[in-house]
């Protein structure tokens, strides 16, 4: 998981200074007819102990293609799934008996869609699995899909009809098109701000069953490239593609890409706006489905990192497992503004291997694991905290600093496979050991687990928890939780005995 380390010295600066923007408010759509441009709902923060509003139809999917696909398993009361009241209990049981849940997009909000390709030339599938089996299901109208989305679908579907390029076929592993990544970009600034949601362009990746660009079978490739270009691109009248690229993928195991990449047509660099700076995402690393809901968490999260007048004494170390992130992390970083003076360094590793020495020498740690959750080795890492520290407070009396950080394998692995931008971090740095834990989490089950591992070390006490609409029509819900280091307030203990007492 990529890990976010800072290390501030006082007076602790912001992360990244960004000016706010309230939420566009639109009334709700109205309950018979769904919008086709997606409308947004007010940003909800319910107080556990408000009442949630009463089932709306108004936050109804109204998906033709729902109990079909497998991508939705709500159809109602997409503003606030089931598993806000569940998450509410559980973070009142560890503590945090303020959790806010925020609502964002519920139609429209998808702006990265990985579809399989299937079916025939006449009659192209796009789309995704059927629950439980190897059936694509085609969903031209869906509705979580950003509407340049589903265009660039039709689009593509002309193509493949027009061109006569087969589908893949899983059980033989024949036919060319295997699957189709869609990401949109909202971020044109040559638009006024309310017109770039609804004009996202689309860059499209096509996965192509070949090893590379010369295998016999790529000429169809380019025709069905130039063919999007041609009638989706600046050029045309829907202008609506961003760029096309390729991926040569031949393995027949699930994995939706190959390792290698090619850039086909349009603009090669894909900007988004999140967070307050611009961030480049190459097709090939990951990035957030849900833009909007994922602008609103960082804002929160940006309140999280110590606050202060000047940014110069801020370092960042990203640690990334995906070598593809890092053109993307170098060309983010050129964009930040000049007032972001902070040394910031990219690191391929893996964070499951010698956790600690990753978690030595941050006072932030932010973590953004994948759905599973952290590494057990990196749970283990950060609850057995206090007793590091200890132990390396004992050998650095004993040995200089110096000496000890440069055999340390983060600084080796540095040197290897790092990107640093901005000065060294210092020695008086790498001593210092983490007092905040962010962790981002998509996965709920897999969160809770962390968390009760974390709370019951003693080594950490969860401060703040949040919930954000990443995924609305699922049970998914992406959380924000803050935890210190210590077990708390005295406060919350002395309570307890009361009530006890009382009992
Ligand atoms: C949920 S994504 C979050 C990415 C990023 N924070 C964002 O929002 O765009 C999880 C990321 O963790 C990375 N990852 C998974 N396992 C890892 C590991 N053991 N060490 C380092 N990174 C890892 C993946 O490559 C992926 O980029």
């Amino acid at each position: 998981m990529p890990l976010c380390f800072l290390s501030v010295r006082p007076p602790p600066p912001p992360l990244i200074t960004c000016h706010v923007s309230p939420t566009a408010v639109h009334p709700p759509p109205s309950a018979s007819a769904p919008p086709q441009v997606p409308a947004a709902l007010p940003s909800l923060s319910l107080s556990p102990s408000s009442t949630p509003p009463p089932p709306p139809l108004t936050c109804a999917l109204h998906c033709p293609h729902f109990e079909s696909c497998s991508g939705c398993t709500h159809e109602f009361n997409l503003h606030r799934p089931v598993i806000v009241d569940e998450a509410t209990e559980f973070f009142k049981t560890v503590g945090v008996s303020d959790f806010t849940f925020d609502s964002c997009k519920l139609w429209g909000w998808r702006c990265r869609a990985k579809l399989a390709i299937r079916g025939s030339p006449e009659n192209p599938l796009i789309g995704l699995y059927q629950e439980g089996t190897h059936n694509v299901v085609d969903i031209p109208q869906c509705k979580v899909h950003h509407p340049s989305i589903n265009a660039a679908v039709e689009l593509l579907k002309q193509g493949i009809t027009e061109l006569r390029v087969e589908p893949y076929d899983e059980d033989e592993g024949t036919g060319d098109l295997r699957y189709v990544q869609m990401a949109v970009t909202t971020h044109n600034t040559s638009l006024p701000a309310s017109e770039r949601y609804k004009n996202g362009k689309v860059q499209v990746a096509l996965v192509w069953n070949s090893r590379n660009e010369n295998s016999p079978n790529t000429e169809k490739l380019q025709a069905l490239a130039n063919f999007i270009w041609r009638n989706g691109g600046p050029r045309s009248t829907v202008n609506l593609i961003h760029s096309v690229w390729a991926n040569f993928q031949t393995s027949s195991n699930n994995i939706i890409f190959g390792n290698r990449w090619r850039h086909l047509l349009g603009e090669r660099d894909f900007w988004e706006h999140v967070g307050g700076i611009d961030i480049s995402l190459a097709p090939s690393s990951f990035g957030q489905a849900n833009t909007r809901a994922f602008d609103t968490l960082l804002r929160k999260l940006q309140k999280y990192v110590p606050q202060g007048a000047s940014v110069a004494d801020l370092s960042v170390r990203c640690i990334e497992i995906n070598k593809e992130s890092k053109v993307s992390f170098e060309k983010t970083v050129d964009r930040l503004p000049n007032s972001v003076e902070c040394s910031i360094s990219w690191h391929l590793a893996d964070t499951s291997k010698d956790p600690l020495s990753w978690i030595m020498g941050s006072d932030v740690l932010v973590v953004d694991p994948p759905r599973k959750g952290l590494d057990a080795s990196l749970v283990d890492a950060l609850r057995s905290i206090a007793s590091a520290k200890r132990k390396a407070k004992s050998s650095s009396d004993s040995s200089s600093s110096r000496g000890k950080d440069e055999k340390r394998p983060w600084m080796l692995r540095a040197k290897e496979a790092s990107v640093q931008i901005g000065s060294e971090i210092t020695s008086e740095d790498s001593k210092s050991w983490p007092q905040t834990l962010i962790y981002i989490s998509c996965g709920w089950e897999s969160f809770k687990e962390d968390c009760k591992d974390l709370l019951s070390s003693k080594a950490w006490h969860l401060e703040k928890a949040h919930g954000y609409n990443f995924f609305p029509g699922t049970q998914s819900i992406e959380v924000l939780a803050v935890f210190k280091r210590g077990q708390g307030s005295p406060k919350k203990k002395r309570t307890g005995i009361k009530q006890k007492k009382r009992l």
